[in-house]
């Protein structure tokens, strides 16, 4: 693109979707990394909250227990009444998650439970009896023993699965009376963990996982039965702490986990991870980076639109002017200007234009006015120098007194005639030559004057102008005498035919204050001969004198040299 507004389009286009790509690839990346970060604190704070849910909860549950065992009919009254198991009762109708509380004797035999279920049996081997004998105690997680078939299944199939709490009853003095115990649903445990990672957003896919210190999976059912199956269920980690990414069976997750920070139940040693699937915790990250590519597409849009309009808007003064310009060329005359040029810089170079144009189209009009004068004046010596041309032409080949040709234009047509006879020889069409003298002039001036001489001269030459066709040449042959050229005759008789008709009419004509005259004239053809004029002007003047001599008022034809013997050669 080499037009202006191609490269404008070009940069500022470019310089637009670069800063665009800049500061999109910028925001971009540090929303990502925000997002990411984001996502890590909500699994992270998933694992804390559910961590210390269960914590707080199963304390709740210890401190129950050992408040059951110091209240005063359980320290002082028998332990196989039945208000003891009244007592049992209603605790357990308060809490949902106690499937069976008891009271045991010191050597294992259950004295009173609720519902009266394993009364009289003996649960000395237990670890919650051998240990609710010495403390407060809460076990891990087991299998129901005793008490399987005697509790309702559970709805979805799972195991009956408890967790014991215990405690010692001592009397006033300290002495052991007994232990009460009870046990826990275990899906309390994982109804409470259920209930954390469901405040989660909807579809975010985040669980979690109670492992107890021995790496075992707790909870979800799934994962503790593959795990007993053998599968490896659980990562190894080279921190030994889920944290962060983390694969589990094959499965990129976001995870995070947390240790139980209770008195008691810190002796559990269960770590809760809250996991999340890369995929859906990069969900965001992706809509984001999809939005912001859909934004930077629609922002490169607008931008290049913009920087196109851009490069018209700044171009299009240019070209106008250029087009101004182009028209000052062609059409000679000054163009319109635009009135609002855009920029201060463009409005100058318009106005520096226009005057430059203005200049130069007065400079050309000038130039063609002086032209015009110019081509008149050279039409005007034109003319003048053709009429003194004409003027010096007529002076020098024509007599002053008489107007007719003088001496020297006869003798250059003499010359020519010769040289046109010569080249056509014997064949051809002849030129004749007259000589006429006036007779006995010399008398009319003397006895009229010379100015009355010169008026016979000029009214001579006016007769004989008449006389003769415009092809022929009269001329004034010097003194007296004139001459005749008659060129393209068809023989000498016509040459004496005209040269009588010259004499009749100076014969007949009346010349005031002088009368009468007569004139002798002498005829002769130009022969091929004639080595030049003289020789011919010669032979006519010889005829003229002949012509004098025979007594004046006469024509004399003198023939031509190679025709002297002829018989043309004759006199009248
Ligand atoms: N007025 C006037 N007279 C002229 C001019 N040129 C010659 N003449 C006169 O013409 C006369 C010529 O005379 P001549 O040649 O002697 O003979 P002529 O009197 O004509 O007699 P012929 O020729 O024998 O018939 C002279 O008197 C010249 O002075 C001229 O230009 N003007």
């Amino acid at each position: 693109m080499s037009s202006l507004r191609g490269q404008l389009s070009l940069v500022l286009g470019g310089l637009a979707l670069a800063i665009l790509a800049l500061v999109g690839g910028y925001l971009g990346r540090v929303a990502t990394q925000e997002l990411y970060t984001a996502q890590a604190a909500a699994v992270r704070a998933t694992a804390q909250a559910a961590a210390e849910l269960l914590a707080s909860q199963l304390r709740d549950r210890e401190r129950e227990i050992e408040l059951l065992s110091h209240s005063p009919h359980l320290v002082e009254g028998p332990l196989d009444a039945q208000q003891a198991r009244d007592a049992l009762d209603r605790r357990k109708a308060l809490h949902d998650e106690f499937a069976w509380l008891g009271l045991v004797a010191p050597d294992g035999t259950v004295l009173q439970a609720s519902g009266g279920l394993l009364v009289g049996r003996s649960v000395a081997q237990r670890e919650w009896f051998i240990a609710g004998r010495e403390r407060v105690y809460v076990g891990d997680v087991h299998d129901a023993k005793l008490l399987v078939n005697l509790l309702p299944a559970l709805p979805d199939g799972e195991p009956t699965r408890f967790i014991d709490f215990s405690a010692p009853i001592r009397d006033a003095e300290g002495r052991l009376r007994g232990v009460v115990g009870t046990h826990a649903h275990w899906h309390w445990v994982t109804a409470l963990l259920d209930s954390v990672t469901r405040r989660q957003q909807p579809g975010s896919g985040i669980d979690a996982l109670i492992i107890d210190r021995h790496g075992r999976v707790l909870y979800p059912e799934a994962m503790k039965l593959a795990q007993a199956r053998g599968d490896a269920v659980l990562p190894q980690l080279p921190t030994g702490r889920f944290e962060g990414e983390v694969q589990f069976g094959g499965k990129a997750y976001l995870a995070s986990e947390a240790s139980l920070q209770a008195r008691t139940s810190a002796e559990l040693g269960w770590r809760i991870v809250a996991r999340q699937p890369l995929d859906q915790a990069m969900r965001p990250v992706r809509d984001l980076t999809r939005e912001l590519v859909l934004l930077g597409a629609l922002a490169a849009a607008v931008l290049t639109l913009a920087a196109l309009l851009l490069a018209r808007r700044i171009s299009r003064p240019v070209e106008q002017l250029a087009d101004i310009a182009e028209r000052v060329r062609t059409e000679r005359r000054m163009p319109e200007f635009p009135q609002d040029a855009g920029a201060h810089e463009l409005a100058r170079l318009s106005q520096a234009m226009q005057s430059m144009a203005r200049s130069l189209l007065a400079t050309e009009r000038e130039l063609q006015q002086a032209n015009l004068g110019l081509e008149a004046q050279v039409q005007q010596r034109t003319l003048q120098l053709q009429a003194a041309n004409a003027a010096l032409e007529h002076l020098a080949t024509r007599d002053p007194l008489t107007g007719l040709h003088n001496r020297r234009s006869l003798d250059a047509r003499l010359a020519d005639a010769l040289a046109l006879g010569r080249r056509y020889g014997h064949g051809g069409r002849v030129h004749g030559l007259l000589l006429i003298d006036v007779d006995l002039f010399k008398s009319v001036n003397d006895d009229h004057g010379h100015a009355a001489g010169d008026a016979v001269l000029r009214q001579l030459a006016a007769l004989l102008q008449a006389s003769v066709r415009t092809t022929d040449v009269a001329a004034r042959f010097g003194g007296e005498e004139f001459a005749v050229l008659l060129p393209e005759l068809a023989g000498p008789q016509e040459a004496v035919r005209v040269a009588e008709k010259i004499r009749g009419a100076v014969q007949e004509a009346v010349f005031p204050a002088v009368g009468r005259l007569t004139v002798s004239i002498g005829v002769s053809l130009a022969s091929p001969q004639d080595a030049d004029v003289r020789q011919w002007v010669e032979r006519t003047d010889e005829a003229l004198y002949a012509a004098k001599r025979g007594g004046r008022n006469a024509v004399v034809l003198r023939a031509r040299p190679a025709l002297e013997l002829a018989a043309d050669a004759q006199s009248i």
